[in-house]
């Protein structure tokens, strides 16, 4: 942990507060104390000889200056993890490594690297789509940044409806080659990241045509640009598409085709093949296979979900340690404004819901592995319910991050506004992860079809798979017993999923013998169905928050598992009083019940509040990872803010030249 020599007194005293060991929390988080050592070594070798920093603050370059910066940046910061980014040779190896390498990009990289898609998309695409020929050609190419690709599987007019895109791979037997094109302008691909400048290689993803016939959707490994002059190569149309609210520095690309001819064997052909002659020949067991790498990212995005707003927490609770406003006591000094309860009410929230995407992410990583270990022995049967699950966690957790980061931003009142502070260009970031890798509504949407048909397995007396083994006890006819304690609000939780989703289909039934097609009461429906799905994840990210706190802190000190336990109760309670009209629907708590939660919680608030900035510290975020004027772990907020603005261009001049040419005149009557 960065420490300077001064730190502000206010935090000395928080941290002197703190009751618990900081340090056995942060293995907690990092999922042993081996890890943390591993993370902290290559934390250090990424980022103590200060590699990372800018030659002038990032936010006052020009878009240009910015994307070469970063470029100039991934270059460094490439060659100083290269073993770590080596390792990523299997898509098992989401370990420590993995994640120390996220985090330190993130001293690297304020908004995203050029090469973010690399490693977050083509490279697990070669690992999930390749022939092992294809493999061992593509891989080692890929990792050792011999080729630079990214995943264009978007297109302008279409991102959600992957069966709708227009960009067509038709085979010539002829030639042995595939024949790209680009039939209109919507069928442009868009969005891929890296695409614009960067990258030389891109994986495209295409309607397959042969022998007259349209197959579906396939990936394929396209050269766009020359190896040596980097100059795009005939029949391509590359560029990049503008300014963003976030990943500016990401260089997001269109693409387009006008009849250019790739290799037979660049069609990635692990889930079907094109043999020589033209014959199409279908080997995956699974229709959705090809979506595998989509699979794959909404899994690391929910860790994502959590790492980031970890870093909003930290920046907010620190801040609201040193900062006083008001005086509600005259006799006294102004308060710290972490001693408001609506401050705490913003913020510890935001720390449960951390811990708990972050537990969560390891156990659906857990989860996936066990997917992944089947489907190589030609078993896809848990395939359909981890896309269920992955899509309702993924939409879950960076909505609710996205959300919360902002809450953290309020919390910081005016200076949280400053890009200085950190948190706009974290809520820029996340905001966008509620929609790219498959939008929240229709994410949700999926799962909800897993839903309904789990519900109809349940209704039939068929077995259920774990995810929904709560459906079992949606037939009783009776309301669910409210209970406060922590299983009695997960129970709740899974009773009002379940009379939501039976809600759901005796409206589509009702529809249905209303004479509305299957597709029209579906899509009747679909509002009541959403907040089904929404009610269904939220239930599974609490069951296993819960019952993971209990596993990891079996062993910890009284004084661990004790806030650890607090903030678990707190994020039950927070969720079981943001539904208090679905728990009065659904089970039979009275509003005596509800009035004693709200005081429970308001209580808890202020068990948690001596332990908050150990919390946050607990995270282990360095500045560098950090960025913030706001949450350094010195405190030394005012002095930060300080510095930055004195660095702003318009601070270099005493008086600026639009002063003369604009304003004087107009003062002057001269205009
Ligand atoms: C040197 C520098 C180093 C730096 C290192 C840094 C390292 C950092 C790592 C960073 C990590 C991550 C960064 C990631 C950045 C990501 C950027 C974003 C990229 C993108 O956005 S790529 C594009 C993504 N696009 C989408 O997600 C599209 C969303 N649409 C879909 O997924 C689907 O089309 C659909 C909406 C789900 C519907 O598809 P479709 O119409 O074909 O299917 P149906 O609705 O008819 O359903 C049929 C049937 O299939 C089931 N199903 C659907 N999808 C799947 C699936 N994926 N798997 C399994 N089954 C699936 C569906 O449930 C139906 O089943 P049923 O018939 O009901 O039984
Ligand atoms: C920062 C960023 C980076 C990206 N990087 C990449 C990349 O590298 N490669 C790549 O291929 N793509 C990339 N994308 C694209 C991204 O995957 C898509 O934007 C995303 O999947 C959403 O699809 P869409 O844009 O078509 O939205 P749309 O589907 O057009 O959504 C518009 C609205 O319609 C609603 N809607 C759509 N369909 C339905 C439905 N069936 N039912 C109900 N509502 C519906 C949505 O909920 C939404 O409210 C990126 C996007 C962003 C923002």
């Amino acid at each position: 942990m960065s420490q300077t020599t001064e730190v502000n007194p206010d935090l000395v005293m928080e941290r002197a507060k703190c009751n618990f060991n900081v340090l056995e929390v942060t293995h907690l988080i990092d999922g042993g104390e081996q890890n943390t050592l591993q993370r902290k070594k290559i934390e250090n070798i990424a980022l103590n000889d200060g590699a990372w920093k800018d030659p002038i603050g990032e936010e006052h370059m020009t878009p240009k200056e910015k994307y070469e910066n970063s470029v100039r940046k991934t270059c460094i910061y490439g060659s100083i993890v290269k073993n770590e980014l080596a390792e990523l040779s299997g898509m098992e190896s989401f370990g420590m490594n993995f994640l120390a390498v996220r985090r330190t990009a993130d001293a690297f990289f304020k908004e995203v690297t050029p090469l973010l898609q690399q490693f977050g998309q083509f490279v697990p695409t070669i690992l999930g789509q390749c022939t092992p020929e294809q493999l061992s050609c593509w891989l080692p190419k890929a990792l050792g940044l011999k080729i630079i690709g990214t995943y264009a599987q978007t297109e302008l007019g279409h991102g959600t409806f992957i069966r709708g895109l227009e960009t067509t791979a038709t085979y010539d037997p002829e030639t042995e080659e595939f024949v790209l094109h680009s039939p209109t302008l919507s069928s442009y691909k868009w969005w891929a990241g890296g695409l614009g400048k960067t990258v030389n290689y891109c994986i495209v993803v295409a309607q397959l045509y042969t022998k007259g016939e349209c197959h579906g959707t396939y990936p394929f490994m396209v050269p766009i640009r020359d190896e040596d002059t980097h100059m795009p190569l005939p029949g391509i149309k590359v560029g990049e598409i503008g300014p963003k609210m976030g990943y500016n520095t990401g260089d997001n690309g269109f693409l387009a085709f006008n009849n250019y001819r790739i290799p037979r064997e660049n069609m990635l052909m692990k889930h079907a093949q094109v043999l020589k002659d033209g014959t199409y020949v279908k080997v995956a067991r699974h229709g959705k296979l090809t979506y595998g790498t989509m699979v794959f990212v909404r899994v690391v995005l929910v860790s994502d979900a959590a790492f980031n707003l970890a870093k909003a927490c930290t920046i907010a609770v620190r801040y609201s340690a040193i900062r006083r406003q008001s005086r509600p006591r005259p006799e006294e000094p102004e308060p710290q404004v972490l001693d408001y309860a609506t401050q705490q009410h913003k913020l510890f929230i935001a720390i449960a819901t951390a811990h708990a995407f972050q537990l969560c992410s390891v156990w659906l990583w857990d989860s996936y592995n066990v997917v992944l270990a089947q489907m190589k022995d030609g078993n896809t049967d848990t395939l359909t319910e981890f896309h269920a699950l992955s899509s309702g966690m993924k939409a879950i957790s960076t909505s609710d991050s996205a959300q919360l980061i902002e809450q953290c931003r309020h919390a910081c009142g005016g200076h949280g506004y400053m890009i200085s502070s950190g948190i706009p260009n974290l809520y820029n970031y996340v905001t966008a992860t509620r929609t790219l890798e498959g939008d929240y509504t229709v994410l949700l949407l999926q799962t909800a079809r897993f839903l309904v048909k789990a519900y109809e397995q349940a209704e039939a007396k068929k077995p259920l798979t774990p995810s929904v083994a709560y459906l079992a006890h949606a037939f009783s006819g009776r309301k669910t017993t409210w209970d406060s304690s922590p299983d009695g609000i997960i129970r709740s939780f899974q009773a009002l999923a379940a009379g939501k989703i039976a809600a759901c289909v005796r409206n589509i039934r009702k529809r249905m013998q209303a004479g509305l097609s299957q597709v029209d009461a579906w899509e009747m429906s679909t509002i009541q169905l959403v907040a089904a799905a929404e009610a269904h994840s939220r239930a599974v990210i609490a069951d296993t928050y819960r019952r993971e706190i209990v596993r990891l802190t079996a062993n910890s000190s009284p004084n661990v598992k004790a806030v650890m336990e607090q903030l678990t109760i707190l994020y039950l309670y927070y969720w079981a009083l943001e539904r208090t009209g679905d728990l009065l629907m659904y089970t039979s708590v009275s509003e005596k019940d509800l009035v004693d939660l709200q005081e429970a919680y308001e209580e808890l608030l202020l068990k948690i509040r001596p332990n908050a900035v150990g919390l946050v510290d607990a995270f282990d975020l360095r500045d560098e990872i950090l960025h913030s004027t706001l949450g350094s772990y010195d405190g030394r907020v005012y002095e930060r803010l300080m510095e930055e603005a004195l660095k702003s261009p318009l601070n270099k001049e005493p008086v600026n030249q639009a002063h003369f040419k604009y304003l004087k005149p107009l003062i002057q009557g001269k205009l």
